[in-house]
């Protein structure tokens, strides 16, 4: 049998760091949502016991590295399941950008192997054994538009932003989630308003949203690799409404409400750099069929 699932990116609209926990991770509160951009995802029974992962990007693992391969183990291990496994995972999603591909990739494959192995298994409970794998892999099992706090994998869902366009720009470098986290100073953080961005995203005050957008993870990113405050300010300067980095970075998103000004953002980008995107933001939990 096959099964195919769609893995979209998330992107933050708000992300603050409120301190560091005895676990060496840190306690987070953001907003997080999926946006229109996503991996595919084919699942294919094997004949012999055996995870197998077929991608054919070069910056993409084949072992257990993957976080698909973990999420398959995992489902294997928890549950005795005697079966062989083939993923294959064609990548749209940047890799190491700070959109949470590898998560969605995991989180995909724990949706389509609950299906295809029977296993009856609900998505609160799919999204307890993600947390196992990464602290973005709950979430992505869910889609949509939520709250996330703990170290991420706990999941409050809340209303989708109103639709907008969303410029994304990635620079030719990946970031380490785990260096941009060591390197953050707890004291000097500037909080964004987290409650204000979910007051504003039930609102559907887009202006607000725009305004309240921040990531204290950027000033981190920013000082490790200066280019990703150049793409800031180029899509500033082409026009978006809003403009911040995604997750631990490097890559940058942009709003942009009018179709009639995504040329000129869009076009004005794939100047400076190879990967740019232009995709609607989705935001709903049914976002993933
Ligand atoms: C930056 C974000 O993408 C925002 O959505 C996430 O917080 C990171 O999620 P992720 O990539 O799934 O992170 P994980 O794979 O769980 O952790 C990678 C590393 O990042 C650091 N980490 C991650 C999450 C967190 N709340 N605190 C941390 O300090 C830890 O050093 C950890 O070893
Ligand atoms: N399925 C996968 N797709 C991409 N990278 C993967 C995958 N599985 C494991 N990886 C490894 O994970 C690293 C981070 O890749 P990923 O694209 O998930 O980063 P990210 O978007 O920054 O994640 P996050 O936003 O959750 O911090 C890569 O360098 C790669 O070696």
């Amino acid at each position: 049998m096959r099964v195919l699932e769609k893995a979209p990116a998330k992107i933050n609209l708000s992300l603050d760091v409120l301190h560091k926990r005895k676990d060496c991770f840190h306690e987070v509160k953001m907003i997080m949502t999926t946006i229109d951009l996503a991996d595919r995802v084919e699942l294919v029974d094997l004949p012999f016991e055996e995870i197998r992962i077929v991608s054919h990007n070069r910056f993409v693992p084949d072992d257990q590295r993957n976080l698909a391969y973990q999420a398959a183990k995992l489902l294997k291990d928890r549950f005795g399941i005697r079966k062989g496994i083939s993923i294959s995972i064609t990548k749209t999603i940047p890799v190491a950008a700070g959109l949470a591909g590898g998560s969605s990739d995991a989180a995909a494959t724990l949706r389509g192997l609950n299906r295809l192995w029977n296993l009856g298994l609900t998505l609160d409970e799919l999204a307890e054994l993600g947390a196992e794998i990464g602290s973005d892999v709950s979430f992505c099992v869910y889609g949509g538009t939520a709250l996330a706090t703990g170290r991420g994998e706990i999941i409050h869902h809340i209303d989708p932003p109103p639709h907008c366009w969303v410029v994304l720009a990635k620079p030719t470098i990946g970031v380490s989630t785990a260096d941009v986290y060591k390197n953050l100073n707890i004291n000097t953080i500037k909080h964004p308003d987290v409650d204000g961005m979910i007051a504003a995203i039930e609102a559907r005050d887009y202006d607000q949203i725009c305004s309240l957008m921040g990531n204290v993870l950027e000033s981190v990113t920013l000082t490790m690799y200066p280019e990703v405050g150049n793409i800031k300010d180029q899509m500033k300067r082409f026009g978006a409404d809003a403009v911040l980095m995604s997750g631990s970075g490097p890559t940058v998103f942009g709003l942009v409400q009018y179709e009639s000004r995504l040329p000129r953002v869009y076009n004005g980008l794939r100047g400076f750099c190879d990967q740019v995107f232009a995709v609607r933001m989705l935001g709903e939990r049914n976002s993933l069929d």
